[in-house]
């Protein structure tokens, strides 16, 4: 029989840990980076398979692990079949196991950090998916069911007749230490917003946090637990959690209700919340904020603007609204006139965007976050790396600068850390440091693509002939990428991504089609534009913003001086469809209608007098709406470049 034993080698060479780069999953991308001194070897034992050695895998400092940790994943792994356990267990990556993936009719899948694995070349039954959920608890109506007094959750997939036919088991861990990188922020009382993809370690986090500020700081802490995660399946709560309290929640629905009841009959200090989702859940959590209990929460989204551009989470960050200024005001600022500004007080006073299970970015000041990403600023953030072996606070880094440095900074430590660099360490390594030689096989100023409406494929399909696959790299986090590249006909029909691309003051490029020959041009382009620096941009967008204030100017003039006083038409310059867009604006402000006369380069602006006809604010007098105005906005006579428009810093399009 199979088994494997870890052995501790001080002499053993430093694991190959592959570089990675913004988005591309690296080897082993966690705190594993503590563990090369251990080699993992398959040996070949007359028994059962064991999981003796499995505390090994983590250093006693980093948590409850350990013996019961060894004891929570054996419940877990008797869910399976014996061959797929066997075969789990011989896998190197075995401690970093994340999820087993049962379904139906289909060969099982372990998730480990590098990828998925199959564990039998069997595919699974309807027996095998009985004799896991028969060990698991009862599944909720959000499908999830969990195994008593421990964290895992098991998440089932049902077919129209509700019989479950796949399951996905995660393996939860109480990893103690994950939240020391937050602890001074805890520590001062600082409600804290958490946001990261799933499967990031956000629950992780948050439970340790809960655990911090029980033990160590004594604070009464509630935990609304809506599916059992932060504090484990079964009634009574999973060491993991400390001294934390927690309620359970019947049902997702009523999460809101819980979290009120608890500040209402608990007297809690802190109130710890995994995966706020729905407007009812935010509204609780305002109202709690309201009543001074220290807030910890987690909501799913990539960054702060996901969460600003959410309709039912932006009141977590304290809504936005549009606001009209003055003329003068709008001059002064240097901005159209029609804004969006915060609305009132976040619900919490921090920020903190996951990014990896090793790194965080925290906003110390979350409306000041917020204010910059709607006034379209970089906001200010500070990179903070996830420790769990120190119980040091873990500030690794502190970074203002603009995102594009910082991401330098990002990388090198990442390189390090990859490198058998030592975690904890506060020093900030300049990206010429010679430490990070040789450690990557890519080119340091690759172009970063964010992709939209278009698949990675086909782009990597485009530039096969062209031989610069090292020249670029796709992201799916538009923070990261260096330009915006889009199928025209699915930008239009999303003005969000385009805000997210301009608060990150990301150029927007588009092609017609996603073929590869015009992928290939399109990418062509944009790599002359990327070797330039974009120079080109900025010049055209201070051209734009003096030519947005011209233009409005003149159509206020217009109408103030001709159009209403003396009830005659009049005629506007021409100008880029984005900036008549504005004038439409403007005009209706003033309830005047507008009709758009010429063609191509000489399209502009006819102001009608006032005609007592009922106003029609989402149409003009040619009863063109607002569909047809963003396709007007993104036709290309403003901007072409070969297959590849730039409709750079565009204006928010009207939702
Ligand atoms: N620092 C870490 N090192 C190793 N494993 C980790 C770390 N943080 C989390 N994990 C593991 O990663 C998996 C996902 O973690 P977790 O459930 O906390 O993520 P999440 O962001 O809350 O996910 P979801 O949004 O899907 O609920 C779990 O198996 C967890 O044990």
């Amino acid at each position: 029989m199979l088994s494997f034993a870890l052995l501790h080698s001080s002499s053993s060479p430093k694991p190959q840990f592959h570089f990675h780069y913004k988005n591309q999953i690296p080897k082993l991308p966690f705190q594993s980076l503590h563990f090369s001194p251990f080699t993992v070897l398959p040996i070949k034992l007359q028994s059962k398979p064991s999981f003796l050695s499995l505390s090994s895998c983590f250093p006693s400092s980093t948590s409850l692990i350990g013996d019961e940790f060894e004891v929570e994943l054996g419940r877990l792994l008797t869910l399976l079949p014996e061959e797929m356990r066997r075969s789990v267990s011989e896998h190197p990556e075995f401690c970093y196991l994340i999820e087993v993936v049962m379904d139906l009719g289909r060969k099982p899948l372990a998730r480990f950090p590098s990828g998925d694995f199959i564990l039998s070349d069997h595919p699974i039954t309807l027996d095998d998916l009985q004799h896991a959920i028969s060990k698991v608890g009862d599944f909720a109506v959000d499908n999830r069911a969990g195994i008593s007094r421990t964290l895992h959750r098991i998440s089932a997939i049902r077919n129209r007749k509700g019989a479950i036919i796949g399951l996905t088991c995660r393996v939860g861990r109480a990893l103690s230490g994950s939240a020391n990188a937050l602890r001074d922020l805890v520590k001062d009382g600082a409600s804290l917003l958490l946001i990261g993809p799933p499967g990031v370690g956000k629950t992780t986090i948050i439970r340790d946090i809960a655990r911090m500020l029980a033990n160590d700081y004594g604070k009464r802490v509630m935990i609304v637990d809506t599916s059992n995660e932060i504090g484990g399946d079964g009634d009574i709560p999973h060491a993991g959690i400390g001294n934390a309290r927690r309620m359970q929640v019947p049902h997702s629905d009523v999460q809101h209700e819980v979290l009120i009841e608890a500040v209402e009959n608990h007297m809690p200090q802190v109130i710890v919340i995994d995966e706020i989702g729905t407007n009812l859940e935010a509204m609780a959590a305002s109202t709690i904020a309201q009543r001074g209990i220290q807030l910890v929460a987690t909501a799913h989204g990539v960054t702060i603007d996901n969460l600003v551009m959410n309709p039912a989470l932006e009141m977590l960050v304290g809504g936005v609204q549009s606001v009209t200024l003055g003329d003068e005001e709008a001059s002064r600022r240097g901005v159209q006139k029609s804004v969006l500004e915060r609305k009132g007080p976040s619900a919490f006073s921090c920020g903190v965007e996951i990014i990896s299970k090793a790194e965080l970015r925290v906003h110390p000041d979350l409306e000041a976050t917020v204010d910059a990403i709607l006034a379209g600023r970089y906001p200010r953030y500070e990179t903070r790396k996830i420790n769990p072996g120190s119980q040091d606070e873990t500030r690794e880094s502190s970074s203002t600068q603009a995102p594009f440095d910082e991401r330098n900074e990002v990388l090198v430590e990442d390189i390090i850390q990859m490198n058998g660099g030592v975690p904890g360490s506060t020093e900030l390594i300049s990206e010429t440091d010679p430490s990070i030689e040789g450690g990557s096989g890519e080119s340091e100023n690759a172009l970063c693509i964010f992709l939209y409406g278009i698949s990675e494929a086909s782009v990597i399909q485009g530039i096969k002939q062209l031989n610069i696959d090292d020249a670029i790299e796709f992201t799916d986090n538009i923070s990261e990428a260096d330009v915006l590249l889009a199928l025209q006909s699915k930008l239009k029909k999303n003005s969000r991504i385009q805000a997210a691309a301009k608060s990150h003051g990301i150029p927007i490029y588009m092609t017609k089609t996603s073929s590869s020959t015009q992928l290939a041009k399109a990418i062509e382009a944009l790599m002359d534009d990327f070797a330039d620096g974009f120079e080109f941009l900025e010049s055209e967008a201070k051209t734009n913003e003096s030519e947005k204030i011209d233009a409005l100017e003149e159509a206020r003039i217009g109408m103030e001086r001709v159009v209403i006083p003396k009830g005659e038409p009049v005629e506007l310059l021409p100008r880029p469809s984005n900036i008549i867009l504005l004038q439409k604006d403007l005009i209706r402000k003033y309830k005047l209608k507008s009709e758009r006369i010429g063609t191509g380069t000489d399209v502009r602006l006819r102001i009608l007098p006032f005609s007592g006809a009922p106003d029609e604010d989402s149409q003009d007098s040619e009863g063109v709406d607002d569909e047809s105005e963003v396709d007007e906005l993104f036709s290309p006579n403003a901007e072409s470049n070969g297959s590849a428009f730039r409709v750079d810093r565009l204006p928010l399009l009207p939702e």
